[in-house]
């Protein structure tokens, strides 16, 4: 018989990540975790507790480092741990995107980031025209000029890359974010420009957040549900505002006595700034989540190529660093 506890739209259970042997302790035992359609979670955990682990597993994208996933992940009904790589490609950036902790490394540093845009605009169905005209409204959208689609990675800030990463994200209408530290080396107004933009996306396009985060009063604000990792395992998983103000775990309340502060970060209506050029502002180190829209050429369809035109560059591109290639 089919139960509600079976038909959540994402569904992890009993996911062991390793890596190495079958012998060693696994990084990540999940024994189950659950996302709706337009659902935030929150993912909280200090560090090493597995929360980059889970987000890059769900992708698809730890088997390029090595790991060796057991149990089942469901997006939709599909299994994605067995997938084909094709169409697991498919779903990372139509469906699934990710805005990395590292979002310097997501780009290919010798092209201009609007080549990554396109491209992966392209690969999911945009003509040459379509993905230009909507790589540059994501851009102002996210409150960056156009121009800086002309940019190569170094001259932007991590903040910005961040930002050109949730600009894809939002032009491809993606489903499934999964936002790893995404504000976590912002500055207050950027990081509320950030959350903002992940509301919107949520209203435009019912599109539910993974979002990872030490900052459990950022999570608080911002989720419908937070689960506290620990050593791998979900310790505590209650909707947001329970597990904030009446922790059950020890560890839960350890990291919220750490928590820098609970509320003052305007989620929505902070829409002052958009449309403005910040250049400059800040100057950290985060990534973009281009990983997984930017994927694909692996496999030889390289149809990135013909995008090369804007660069004049051939055919190499991001998608082949940023899907382990
Ligand atoms: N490629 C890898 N090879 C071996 N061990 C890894 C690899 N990636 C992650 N780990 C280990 O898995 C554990 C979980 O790491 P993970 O990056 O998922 O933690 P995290 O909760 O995201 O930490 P942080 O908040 O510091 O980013 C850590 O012990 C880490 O050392």
């Amino acid at each position: 018989m089919t139960t509600a506890r079976d038909t959540a739209w994402l569904q992890l259970r009993d996911v062991r990540v390793r890596f190495g042997t079958a012998d060693v302790e696994p990084v990540v035992s999940i024994d189950e975790l659950r996302l709706e359609k337009g659902e935030f979670l929150g993912l909280a955990g200090e560090s090493g507790a597995g929360k980059t682990t889970i987000g890059l597993t769900i992708l698809g994208l730890t088997r390029y480092a090595g790991a060796q996933v057991s149990g089942s992940i469901r997006l939709a009904g599909e299994e994605l741990l067995s997938m084909p790589k094709r169409r697991l490609r498919q779903l990372r950036g139509s469906t699934m995107t990710l805005v990395p902790q590292n979002p310097a490394a997501a780009f290919n540093p010798v092209l201009p980031v609007g080549v990554t845009v396109r491209r992966a605009l392209r690969l999911h169905g945009c003509t040459r025209a379509e993905a230009r005209r909507r790589a540059e409204a994501g851009l102002e959208r996210v409150g960056l000029p156009a121009a800086h689609l002309a940019r190569h990675p170094h001259q932007l800030s991590g903040g910005q890359l961040q930002r050109v990463a949730i600009a894809l994200a939002s032009a491809l209408g993606t489903r499934l974010l999964i936002a790893d530290e995404p504000t976590s080396s912002l500055d207050v107004r950027t990081q509320a420009q950030i959350c903002t933009l992940l509301t919107e996306l949520r209203a435009e396009h019912g599109t539910a957040v993974l979002f990872i985060s030490h900052d459990l009063a950022l999570l608080a604000k911002l989720c419908d549900r937070i689960a506290v990792l620990h050593r791998g395992r979900v310790i505590e998983d209650r909707p947001a505002a329970d597990l904030v103000t009446a922790p059950r775990a020890e560890r839960t309340r350890q990291l919220l006595a750490a928590a820098p502060r609970l509320g003052g970060l305007p989620v929505s209506g902070a829409r002052d700034g958009h449309g403005e050029g910040h250049d400059g502002e800040d100057r950290e180190g985060a990534d973009s989540g281009c990983d997984d829209g930017c994927d694909g050429c692996d496999d030889g369809c390289d149809d990135g190529c013909d995008d090369g035109c804007d660069d004049g560059k051939n055919g190499r591109d991001d998608e082949e660093a940023a899907d382990g290639a």
